[in-house]
C-alpha cells in the first residue's frame, strides 16, 4: 500500500458524482485539495458547474484553477458537496475542523442536497473521539467558555497558530475538546454544547453524510446510507 495517495483515490471517485450544470459546495483540508484539482481539470475540459467554497483557503484554489465560484446565497441550494472529514465512523457520523473551517462546513452541508464524506483509511475509526472535537467560539466568550468546559471534564485548549491565538475565517476562535471518555450521546454532547453561548458550532456532523468514500490503498470503498 506504500506509496498509494489514499486521499487522492477517494477525491477521484467523488468528483464521478459532478455532472454538469450542478452547483457544488467545496470542501476544505488535504483531501478536498485533490477533489478540487481534479473538477478543475473537468472545467478545462468543458464541464460547467457554480461553486460555494467552504473557506477562503478553498476558494483561492479553486479560483486560480478557473472555477467559477458563486455565494451560498447566490446559490440557494446545492446539488452536492464533497469535503473530507478528521473522523468517520460506521453511523457516517464525522469529526470535522481540523482545518478550522468547520462552521461554514456545517451550513454547507446543511445545505446541500447530497453530501460526500472523502477519506483515505486512517479517518475511519469504530467510535469518534480519539481526534479532539474542535468548537467554534465568539473571541468575546472564549475564555469563560474554556472554564465551563474544563467543568464538563473535556479537557479544553484553546488552538493556537505559533505562538498567536488561532483565527477562523469567520474571525471566531477554536476550542480543542477530548470526547473519548462522554458516556453521553453525541446528539445529546451536541445540543449541550450548542446551549452554551457564544459556542457558534462543534465539528460533530451528526446527521448532514449521505456517502462515504474510503480510500482502501488503491481502491476507493463507498458506502450510502
Ligand atoms: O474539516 C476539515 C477542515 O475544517 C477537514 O475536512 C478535515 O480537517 C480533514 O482534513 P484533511 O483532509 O486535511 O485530513
Amino acid at each position: 500500500m506504500s506509496g498509494v495517495n489514499e486521499k487522492k483515490v477517494a477525491a477521484l471517485e467523488a468528483v464521478k458524482y459532478v455532472k454538469s450544470g450542478m452547483k457544488v459546495g467545496l470542501g476544505t483540508g488535504s483531501t478536498a485539495f485533490y477533489m478540487i484539482q481534479a473538477i478543475g481539470e473537468m472545467v478545462k475540459n468543458g464541464l460547467n458547474i457554480k461553486a460555494v467554497a467552504t473557506s477562503v483557503e478553498t476558494e483561492k484554489l479553486a479560483k486560480s484553477l478557473g472555477i467559477e465560484i458563486i455565494t451560498l446565497a447566490e446559490a440557494k441550494r446545492l446539488d452536492i458537496t464533497i469535503d473530507g472529514a478528521d473522523e468517520v465512523n460506521e453511523e457516517f457520523q464525522l469529526i470535522k475542523g481540523g482545518g478550522g473551517a468547520l462552521l461554514r462546513e456545517k451550513i454547507v452541508a446543511h445545505n446541500t442536497d447530497l453530501n460526500i464524506i472523502i477519506a483515505d483509511s486512517s479517518k475511519r475509526v469504530s467510535r469518534l473521539g480519539k481526534f479532539k472535537l474542535p468548537i467554534e467560539t465568539i473571541p468575546f466568550a472564549t475564555q469563560l467558555i474554556i472554564s465551563e468546559l474544563e467543568a464538563m471534564n473535556l479537557e479544553p485548549i484553546q488552538r493556537l497558530k505559533g505562538d498567536q491565538v488561532y483565527r477562523t475565517d469567520e474571525n471566531n476562535d477554536i476550542i480543542d475538546v477530548n470526547i473519548w471518555n462522554c458516556d453521553e450521546p453525541l446528539s445529546d454532547l451536541e445540543q449541550c454544547l450548542k446551549a452554551i453561548p457564544g459556542i457558534v458550532e462543534t465539528g460533530l456532523f451528526l446527521t448532514t453524510t449521505n456517502v462515504v468514500i474510503v480510500a482502501e490503498g488503491e481502491k476507493a470503498v463507498s458506502r450510502k446510507r
